[in-house]
């Protein structure tokens, strides 16, 4: 199941620097992880703002519930999601 994620990270301006980057590291080393296992297929930062468009592929609703409950950044986030399902002009085989 694909999902369209739109993260918005509000890190509080009085937040201790080391802390704000090893929340950054933190989130860097899980978002590589989730890349590399193919759950998180698409992460692109929005021009212009601390955000990103984000495309995950996982199992089930909970499933990306849970990793998104789970990133170090999330109780500093909005997130936005939206389901995603094959469009039927689409040439991408693995679209789905
Ligand atoms: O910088 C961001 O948009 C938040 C984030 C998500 C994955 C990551 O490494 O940073």
């Amino acid at each position: 199941m694909l999902f369209h994620v739109k993260m918005t990270v509000n890190l509080p301006v009085d937040m201790n620097p080391e802390r704000a980057a090893q929340l950054k590291a933190e989130e860097k080393a899980l978002a590589q992880r989730l890349q590399a296992e193919g759950k998180w297929r698409h992460l692109w930062r929005i021009a212009g703002l601390y955000a990103n468009y984000s495309v995950f592929d996982v199992d089930s609703v909970q499933e990306l519930h849970d990793t998104l409950m789970q990133l170090p950044l999330y109780p500093y986030m909005a997130i936005e999601v939206n389901a995603l399902c094959r469009h039927p002009s689409s040439i991408h085989e693995d679209d789905r």
